[in-house]
């Protein structure tokens, strides 16, 4: 079986962590610091915990799950993972960097993935001397929960790459889809510039924030609405990717509304900081 490495234990990272670790895979968890990896394995703990209580998971299969997860702040523990995915910062300097490092550190022939949200595939490839390897496994948020996968294909990403990481994705029950490399990929190209509209809507005193959500899980039908979900994603990472389909395209129906970044500003991330539009 694979052994798999993630980068970062944030919202993402941990919840890629938990479905490969509850899928029998061995999993070095890395992030800069011992308080964000306790919290990613607190979180982790407590969804397993969940799962028990509601009958989906055993306490043996809790704590053998568990038991395969392996946290550190040294990179040089990812050295023979077979699989890394990196779920950090959505910023292409720090995504380089992190790449750069990962090329030097892990063995030769595994393959190195990126959960970004909008970034480069191809961008990213070209800092590594592995750019065959190099590849988008894009997962959403909540990972346990949701099904999809975007697998993005960079340049001179191989169809042997592709295939290893649609194995995979099967392997911890999701359902992919291949995407060829764009900004914003497919579903946060459509999503995001829906939850920037909303912010807009907010801004432009319209309708109150409940009110906005209210109104598009009645009136389209969506589980959660805009505001809450871009409180789920959390705003820096919503305007992340605005400003990357802004820059790429060109286009000024992309352009971040400024309320966004006046959020961002303020520290009101969403659920991860405790405030975004609502509170926590
Ligand atoms: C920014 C990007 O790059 C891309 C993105 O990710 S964009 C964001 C995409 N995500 C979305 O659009 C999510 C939209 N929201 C939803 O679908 C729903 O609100 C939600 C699934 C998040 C929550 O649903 P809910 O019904 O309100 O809550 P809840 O009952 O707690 O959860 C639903 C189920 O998931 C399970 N679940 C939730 N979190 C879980 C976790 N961390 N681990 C395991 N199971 C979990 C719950 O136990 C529950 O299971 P049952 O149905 O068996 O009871
Ligand atoms: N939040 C969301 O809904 C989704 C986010 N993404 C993408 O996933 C990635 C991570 O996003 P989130 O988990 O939301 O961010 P987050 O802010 O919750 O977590 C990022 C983590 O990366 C860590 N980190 C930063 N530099 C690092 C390094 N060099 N090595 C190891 N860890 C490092 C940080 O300490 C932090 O814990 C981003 O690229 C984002 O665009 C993808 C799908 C959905």
């Amino acid at each position: 079986m694979m052994k798999i490495g993630i980068l970062g234990a944030g919202t993402m990272g941990a919840g890629i962590v938990q479905i490969f670790a509850q899928n029998g895979y061995d999993v070095v968890m890395r992030d800069l610091n011992e308080e964000v990896l306790n919290k990613g394995i607190k979180g982790i703990e407590k969804a397993y915990s969940k799962m028990v209580t509601k009958g989906k998971l055993t306490e043996d299969d809790k704590i053998a799950s568990l038991g395969r997860i392996h946290p550190t702040s040294n990179v040089q523990d990812l050295r023979d993972c077979d699989f890394v995915i990196e779920a950090a910062t959505e910023n292409m300097n720090v995504k380089k960097k992190i790449f750069e490092e990962l090329d030097q550190v892990v063995k030769a022939d595994a393959i190195l993935a990126t959960n970004t949200s909008s970034l480069s595939i191809t961008e990213i490839a070209a800092v590594t001397k592995r750019p065959d390897k190099i590849i988008g496994m894009h997962f959403f948020n909540p990972v346990p929960v949701m099904k999809l996968v975007e697998i993005i294909k960079g340049i001179a990403t191989s169809d042997e790459t592709y295939d290893t990481v649609y194995g995979l994705s099967t392997k911890v029950g999701k359902d992919p889809v291949k995407v060829e490399e764009a900004p914003g990929f497919v579903v946060n190209r459509i999503l995001i510039p829906m939850i920037n509209e909303a912010v807009g809507i907010l801004a432009d005193g319209v309708a109150t924030a409940e009110d906005i959500d209210k109104a598009m899980m009645l009136g389209a039908n969506h589980p959660i609405g805009p505001l809450a979900l871009a409180d789920l994603i959390g705003n820096d990472v919503n305007l992340a990717i605005m400003e990357v389909l802004f820059e790429e395209f060109k286009d000024p129906k992309y352009r971040p509304h400024p309320l966004l970044r006046k959020m961002v500003r303020a520290g009101r991330l969403g659920r991860k900081s405790g405030l975004g539009f609502y509170q926590y």
